[in-house]
């Protein structure tokens, strides 16, 4: 097996993975979607992640490319689940405070690990695969080495790190947001409180033994009295309410502008085309801000790698361009520029949304696709799953 991960950093290879994969996106996707065979042979899955997280490809893309192939009801479960990113970053969205409680647990969690010897311990083994339980060890593995990991494999490693190992979920899901290329603050977060039972509240998600065999295809065949298969769900305080969905800016397009170009959204073309005319841009990814710790640095890379391309590709109509990584950096460039509104795509919630939040005059434009779908994001994802026909006829798709 190769060492060297299926994702170049640019938009042809994510649209070379969309055209790979349409084909697969109906009946086959639905019926086998679940299975992991192991790194190398993820095909029944898009592994279109890592470009749609940072919307170097978009949901819409995404979803005419396989309804120009498919019909709805053919393509039904992956449409869901490509709304299932819509959702969970909408429901992040009207809760930021479910982040910034992540975010305070998982330091408190990390001074943990640095004073209690046998948390230390037992941390360093899960994370680089050396707890003995031989499908956790190979998942960490390969993570570690492949940058990605089957959906499947996801909800078993974290099931396993939490009712298991009797880890910390925060620290499980840092170690997932420092070393997956799709790392993403609201599919990640709100998963792990998912199979903790934190989300869909008193419902755990809990590993058996069965499911990884039948769905590795006997890759692994875990005993039962390895896995603590009667975990009950964490306990933890009921979400608070929704918030109202974020409005959305409006630029000012004679004004002199300073864009930034962050890598939460990486398509500009919707901005540009409404009459976006900047006097330059600043090229911002926050990889160093994802976690106390270090990410991985096929991470940082990856994020930045994508940003300067993305970069490359607008470049006639960006002005001139230059890295940034702090909200000094970016005030800097616009004074230099002598701009006097800076306009970026909206950031939701993560460590870009905090940079950007450092400023006084960012005008955040709002997707008309975020627009529609994050108001139905206030409950469960079934209540959301309703909106699901008014939200793709909204995207003037394929007869
Ligand atoms: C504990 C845990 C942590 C996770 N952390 C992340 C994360 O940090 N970043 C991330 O992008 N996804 C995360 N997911 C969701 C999901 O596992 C990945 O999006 C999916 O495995 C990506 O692989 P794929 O593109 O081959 O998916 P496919 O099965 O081909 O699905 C197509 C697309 O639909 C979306 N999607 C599919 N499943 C989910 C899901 N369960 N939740 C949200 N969107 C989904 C993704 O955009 C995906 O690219 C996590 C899931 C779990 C259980």
């Amino acid at each position: 097996m190769s060492a060297t991960p299926p994702f170049p950093p640019t938009h042809a290879a994510a649209l070379a993975a969309l055209h790979r994969f349409v084909p697969e996106a109906g009946a086959r996707y639905a019926t086998r979607r679940n299975f992991d065979l192991g790194p190398g042979r993820h095909h029944a899955v898009s592994q279109l992640s890592p470009y749609l997280r940072h919307r170097v490809l978009t949901e819409e893309e995404v979803l005419h490319a396989v309804l120009a192939r498919h019909s709805p009801e053919t393509a039904d479960k992956f449409i869901q689940e490509v709304f299932w990113r819509t959702y969970w970053k909408g429901w992040l969205e009207l809760r930021p405070s479910i982040w910034q409680s992540y975010r305070s647990q998982l330091l408190r969690q990390i001074d943990r690990v640095q004073s209690e010897g046998g948390l230390r311990q037992r941390w360093q083994a899960a994370c680089t695969g050396e707890t003995g339980l031989d499908c956790f060890d190979t998942w960490a593995q390969e993570l570690g080495r492949t940058v990605y990991l089957h959906n499947h494999a996801r909800m078993w490693f974290a099931s396993i790190w939490i009712f298991t190992l009797q880890l910390p979920w925060e620290l499980g899901a840092d170690f997932f947001l420092r070393h997956l290329l799709d790392g993403d603050p609201a599919s990640n977060t709100l998963s792990w409180r998912w199979v903790a039972g934190l989300q869909t509240r008193g419902k755990a998600y809990v590993a058996q033994p069965e499911n990884i065999a039948r769905f590795t295809e006997g890759r692994f065949t875990p005993a039962h009295d390895e896995l603590n298969t009667a975990a009950a769900p964490l306990d933890g305080p009921p979400p608070p309410p929704p918030l109202s969905p974020p409005a959305g800016g409006r630029m000012e397009a004679d004004l002199p502008t300073l864009f930034v170009l962050h890598e939460d959204d990486l398509s500009p073309g919707w901005l540009l085309d409404s009459g976006l005319r900047p006097a330059g841009t600043a090229l911002l990814s926050s990889g160093a801000r994802l976690s106390p710790l270090d990410p991985a640095p096929q991470v940082t890379r990856f994020r930045a790698d994508l940003v300067q391309e993305t970069a490359d590709r607008w470049q006639a109509q960006l002005g001139p361009t230059r890295p940034a990584r702090t909200a000094g950096d970016i005030a800097a460039m616009a004074a230099e520029l002598g701009a006097e509104q800076i306009v970026t795509a909206h950031a939701p919630t993560g460590p870009v949304a905090e940079i950007l939040q450092e400023l006084d005059n960012v005008v955040q434009l709002l997707r008309p696709y975020d627009a529609r779908a994050w108001p139905h994001a206030r409950a469960g994802f079934f209540k959301f799953r309703k909106s699901i026909p008014s939200l793709l006829a909204a995207l003037n798709l394929p007869a």
